[in-house]
């Protein structure tokens, strides 16, 4: 489907088949993104990974970023750190499972996806003053960043900041700014040189050096590159996997007889953390099945349309039905164009074992240490509420309340 909004082309993608071509066949094409206000403020003007045009410094970041940051081997080095989070969350839940009390499970699921990502990316902050903001200031950014803003669709309305956005996202910015200045000067008097270096440990040897000494294009790497990169890899690690563990849980409460047989791809789903992935642009004019698309037309793949196509997934397409991909061979890792909760292609999602093994490990032990109540008592497992927002992430509307019990004594 073609739409226009403001002044650009949109394509919205809403079949396996056509994001098959948009994703595989035609990837480089579709491989870079749009420049928008926020996400040039977000990445200090298009110096990270996430909402960077395709091209050769994109490439150098994302090598960077696999073989540095992302890789498996540096993810399994992180394993103490998950389990020690994880085990505080369950004494945490244990302990008011004891004294009888209801939990907000949302608050604290964020809590401890907050806690592994920024261990695993900032690592030590000193000051706890920091830790604090830093939290409410990237989910700013990130309402920011999904929000429509219309100067990026009418660009002669963008001195007008009819929204009042533009403000909103320089004063984020800058305190962002300032606790990213403070860690990393922090960083800098205390280094480490011990195997479980958090990102910034790994980034600040490479200051003031070439991206990549092999390649033709020389990128300097500065202290606004490292920022960029890791504000970005807050900003994709925090949410999107304690969304992911939430809409599970959601449903495992609306469906408890699936419980024995958990399976998450079903909650992506029914759920995809990015609904409509993170938009691409077209860089060069093309035509596909016989329909021109312009260059700089933005891509959106509608994964959520995807997901509860019923000529995809059959008649029972709106209910959690596990078994249906023990039927299937599929897998959530980009190979297979009905279910794509980490996207495909050049630009898929770069975190993927990072978001999985922490999505795993914690709705493990959320299922496995407890048994869960909804409140109010008595309310029946189809009347919980599963209201959406829809941003650039797709997020439960309203916290999950419930009671639970340790079910672990003997
Ligand atoms: C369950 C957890 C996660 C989900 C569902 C998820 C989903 C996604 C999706 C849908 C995209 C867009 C892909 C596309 O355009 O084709 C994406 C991109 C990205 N994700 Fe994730 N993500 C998760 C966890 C993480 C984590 C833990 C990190 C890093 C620590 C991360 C870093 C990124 C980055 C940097 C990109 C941009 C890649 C690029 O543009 O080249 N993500 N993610």
């Amino acid at each position: 489907m073609s739409i226009r909004l403001g002044t650009v082309p949109a394509i919205v993608v809403s079949s396996p088949k056509a994001a098959s071509l948009f994703l595989k066949t035609h990837d480089t094409n579709f491989a870079s993104r749009p420049r928008i206000q926020a996400s040039d403020y977000l990445s200090y003007g298009s110096k990270g990974l996430l909402f960077t045009e395709y091209g050769p410094y994109w490439r150098n970041v994302k090598k960077l970023c696999m073989s540095k940051l992302l890789s498996a081997s540096k993810t399994e080095s992180f394993a103490a750190l998950r389990k020690e989070k994880t085990v505080s969350l369950v004494q945490s839940l244990k302990k008011s499972a004891m004294a009888g009390e209801a939990v907000d499970l949302s608050r604290k699921i964020g809590e401890a996806v907050e806690d592994i990502g920024k261990t695993m990316i900032l690592g030590r902050i000193k000051d706890d003053r920091y830790d604090l903001y830093l939290k409410g200031l990237v989910q700013e950014m990130f309402y920011l960043v999904g929000a429509f803003n219309f100067a990026d669709y009418v660009p002669v309305l963008g001195a007008l900041d009819l929204q009042g956005l533009s403000r909103r996202l320089k004063k984020s910015i800058k305190q962002i700014d300032q606790i990213l200045e403070k860690i990393i000067a922090e960083h800098e008097q205390d280094s480490t040189n011990d195997q479980h270096r958090d990102f910034v440990d790994v980034l600040l040897p490479l200051k003031n050096k070439p991206l990549n000494p092999q390649d033709k294009h020389v990128y300097m790497i500065y202290q606004t590159n490292i920022k960029a990169i890791l504000i970005e890899l807050i900003s994709a690690a925090f949410d999107t996997s304690a969304i992911s563990v939430e809409w599970t849980i959601s449903e495992l409460l609306r469906n408890p007889w699936v419980i024995k047989k958990l399976q998450e791809e079903e909650s992506f789903r029914l759920h995809p953390v990015g609904p409509f992935l993170v938009p691409r642009e077209c860089r060069e004019d093309i035509t596909i099945e016989g329909y021109w698309i312009p260059k700089k037309s933005r891509i959106i793949v509608n994964t959520w349309a995807i997901g509860h196509d019923q000529n995809v997934w059959s008649n029972n397409v709106e209910e959690f039905y596990p078994e249906r991909f023990m039927e299937r061979d599929i897998d959530v890792l980009g190979h297979d164009f009905a279910l794509l909760p980490f996207g495909s292609g050049r630009r898929m999602c770069p975190g993927v074992q990072s978001g999985l093994t922490t999505v795993r490990l914690i709705l493990a032990q959320l299922v496995r240490c407890f048994d869960w109540e909804r409140l109010p008592y008595g309310t029946q497992p189809k009347d919980i509420d599963m209201t959406e927002v829809f941003r650039l992430s797709a997020a439960r509307a309203n916290h999950l309340l419930l009671k639970h019990i340790y079910r672990l004594l003997k």
